[in-house]
């Protein structure tokens, strides 16, 4: 018997346009997919429209001209609570999200919220604070974390909660490099180990396109490029163009490849080849 047919998009955007009360256009003629199991990033500089993309996806803005499909659903036509049990939206500022005494208490709102039992509350939140290496902070006072802390601690909330799909505003801003790297690591586990699909917006080029699947870059809030980010990283006059730049160990690949007469331009790596070595490294750690 023939399988049945499965669509793997998860979310389906098409906009004509997205306008504030104020008149702003913030996006206009865009349109992706999302795949299931995939851990994408919406690149852009700032104002570009990252934030806005990332709250109509989640269903917090409406008012579009257009369509947004959540598992083939409109998502203006479902109901909040079905929007929120498949779809996690982690803030900016963690201070935006975390509201309760202690890092425990913090994650538990959300599965207690759901009407969980006591014991189900316990074991969703002790999980989530281990896959975000935070078990040992779980008594700790929310005001006395870290920046970096913080932020896995927003993350823990939503995975107690079960959320098939996390949507991340910048997750690594105000990170320091190892807390930027520490957090692409977790967010690459999450989505290779436990299947969760992941769309990040970032304006950091340099680590961070190395670990995503595909890159769709926003300007003034249109999609001008978008694919695998072997691909993306080709033309560096163009990034510029959106007021990017290439990832340094991309632009270090392209000079030395063009520079004639030098044995580099027969250089064999490429950022997906570099990319592929480094998730490779991680899963031998
Ligand atoms: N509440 C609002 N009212 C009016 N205009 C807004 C509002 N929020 C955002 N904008 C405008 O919409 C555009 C897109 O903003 P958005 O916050 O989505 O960009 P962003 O790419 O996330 O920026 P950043 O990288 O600085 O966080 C900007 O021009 C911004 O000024």
């Amino acid at each position: 018997m023939k399988e049945p047919f499965v669509d793997q998009t998860r979310i389906s955007v098409n906009l004509e346009s997205y306008q504030y009360p104020d008149g702003t256009v913030a996006l206009a003629d865009l349109h992706l997919g999302i795949a299931r199991g995939e851990f994408a990033g919406i690149l852009g500089s700032n104002g570009s429209g990252k934030t806005t993309l990332l709250k109509i996806m989640d269903g917090l803005i409406k008012g579009y001209r257009g369509e947004v499909l959540l598992d083939g659903d409109n998502v203006l036509r479902l109901h909040p609570r079905d929007i929120y049990r498949k779809v996690g939206l982690v803030f900016q500022n963690p201070d935006d999200q975390l509201f309760a005494s202690n890092v425990f208490e913090d994650a538990a709102f959300g599965p207690r919220n759901m009407g969980c039992a006591e014991p189900e509350v316990k074991s969703r939140v002790e999980a989530a604070l281990a896959s975000v290496d935070m078990s040992e902070f779980a008594a700790k006072g929310i005001h006395n974390l870290s920046y970096g802390q913080k932020k896995r601690v927003c993350i823990a909330g939503l995975l107690a909660m079960g959320h098939e799909i996390l949507l991340l505003d910048e997750p690594t801003a105000g990170l320091d490099p190892m807390g930027e790297y520490r957090m692409m690591e977790l967010l690459t586990r999450l989505n290779r180990d436990h299947g969760v699909t992941i769309v990040m917006a970032t304006h950091s080029v340099d680590l961070v396109p190395i670990f995503l699947h595909q890159l769709h870059i926003l300007s003034k809030g249109r999609l001008v490029r978008g694919g695998a980010p072997e691909d993306v990283f080709t033309a560096p006059e163009e990034l510029a163009n959106v007021k990017l730049r290439l990832p340094h160990i991309a632009e270090l690949i392209y000079q030395l490849k063009h520079e004639d007469g030098l044995p580099f331009s027969r250089l064999p790596l490429t950022i997906g080849e570099a990319r592929r070595e480094m998730v490779e490294a991680m899963s031998k750690k």
